[in-house]
């Protein structure tokens, strides 16, 4: 059983990476002995103190721990990490990541693994209720959300038991003094790590952990499904090459191939673009879907859910992708060759779906009957795009996301427009860490 020692006022590791470090107390705030209540969105546990919510980081609902005040700043609200756990979960386990542990200073745990030390089904139970307070609270929908961890026969090489070898991007950062690693948890301090058990193990294997890159600012690794791993090394006046010229990498989603550029977007898990297709691929209603239709994928990348449209529905449909990044449009035109009826479009979402409402179609009737899919980045697609979305009655909207938060709140603008949700799935696309992917189907009531 991890148990810790109380922290010390201990001096740090110079700061690394391009923005300063977000300011830690001077003067180490007070330690607190805290019962832990229930999780709360952003990886962090809710607990009381004299009346006043405390949001405890390396915590889980049930535990008695000492937590060390960081952020006494707000009336609300304080901020605390645990350093001591003095009644442990029966779902505590040894972190996955010894640099994360609570074990140590929480100055020198690494972020970015901040439910290691959950036991998996556990951790995939937070997640659901985390999903489920947001849809209740912001959605204004109660609906059991079980999230699913991936299947093992579309990830190959990860530990789906432990909730390791799943990243195939990974951001290492690089101290003014040339150490590298990741960055401590809430914090922009580099932290010198011997391992990278969340990396799928060739990264791991290239990653230059323990060497001092004198004049660098940060390494990317990345390892494609079809290739070898990288290594790129970032110094500060790394503008990035012309981008007509960025190299790109060859993903692999089942039979189909997909060129992304080397820096592009790409989902992370080793499985997670199977996962996802096929997910889309089970969510989009067979009943309301119509081949003819304007189809969508908007926040469309490479193409990756429009071929999952695709390929279940068969290659004469008709579906246009919409990204705002020129270089991900040009390979979706090429990753979707396959489909005669797809487009792909290089736009922002809300300014095209502006134009789609100023031109008259050839039907006159906007998106009517077309399903969309909606993949937005994590701060969701938002008032903007789902009033503009709504006004063009699309017959279904399945959304793909990663922000509970960011969905529940777009479901209740959606709900708003008369549409309901449906069906919703999630997924651990990022174990060991408290993020989560749902996919929800929105459709028109009538
Ligand atoms: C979460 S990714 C999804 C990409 C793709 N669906 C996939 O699974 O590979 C979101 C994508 O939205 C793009 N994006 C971000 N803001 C956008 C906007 N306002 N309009 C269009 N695309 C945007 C990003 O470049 C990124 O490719």
């Amino acid at each position: 059983m991890a148990q810790s020692r109380r922290r010390r006022p201990a001096s740090r590791p110079a700061s690394g990476g391009r923005r300063p470090a977000p300011p830690r107390p001077a003067e180490p705030g007070p330690v607190l002995e805290l019962d832990v209540e229930r999780i709360a969105h952003g990886g962090v546990a809710v607990a009381h103190h004299e009346g006043r919510v405390v949001f405890v980081a390396d915590a889980i609902p049930g535990e008695r721990v000492a937590a060390q005040v960081v952020d006494a700043g707000r009336e609300r609200f304080w901020r605390a990490e645990t350093v001591e756990v003095l009644r442990a979960s029966p779902d505590r386990r040894e972190h996955v990541w010894p640099e994360a542990s609570v074990d140590r200073a929480p100055e020198h745990r690494v972020g970015g693994a901040e439910f290691g030390h959950i036991a998996m089904p556990r951790q995939r139970a937070l997640k659901g209720e985390v999903l489920h307070d947001a849809l209740a609270r912001m959605g204004g929908v109660e609906v059991e959300v079980v999230v699913e961890p991936v299947d093992p026969a579309v990830a190959p090489g990860v530990d789906v038991e432990a909730g390791t070898r799943w990243r195939t991007r990974v951001r290492l950062h690089v101290a003014a003094d040339g150490t590298v690693g990741p960055y401590a948890a809430r914090s922009h301090t580099v932290v010198p790590v011997t391992s990278l058990p969340l990396a799928v193990a060739e990264l791991e294997a290239i990653a230059p952990l323990g060497r001092t890159l004198e004049g660098a600012v940060a390494v990317d690794l990345i390892a494609p499904s079809d290739g070898d791993p990288q290594a790129v090394v970032r110094s500060p006046d790394d503008r990035r090459t012309a981008r007509t010229a960025a190299p790109t990498v060859v993903e692999r989603v089942g039979n189909r191939r997909f060129t992304v550029d080397r820096d592009g977007f790409w989902q992370v898990h080793r499985g997670a673009a199977a996962t996802l297709t096929a997910a889309v691929q089970d969510l989009v209603d067979p009943d309301r879907f119509d081949p003819a239709a304007e189809n969508h994928d908007l926040y469309g990348g490479v193409g990756l859910l429009a071929a999952a449209v695709g390929d279940r529905f068969g290659p004469s449909v008709r579906v246009t992708t919409v990204e705002a990044d020129a270089r991900a449009t040009e390979h979706a035109g090429a990753n979707l060759a396959d489909w005669i009826g797809a487009r792909a479009v290089t736009a922002r979402v809300d300014r095209y779906l502006d134009e789609l409402a100023a031109a008259p179609d050839d039907a006159g009737r906007g998106l009517r009957g077309a399903t969309v899919v909606l993949d937005p980045p994590r701060s969701g697609a938002g008032r903007a795009v789902v009033d503009r979305l709504a006004a063009l009655h699309p017959a279904q909207v399945v959304y793909v996301a990663c922000d509970p938060v960011a969905l529940a709140r777009d479901v209740g603008l959606f709900r708003a427009h008369g549409y309901e949700l449906e069906a919703v799935r999630a997924f651990d696309l990022f174990p060991n860490t408290h993020h989560v992917e749902a996919v929800a189907r929105l459709a028109a009531i009538v």
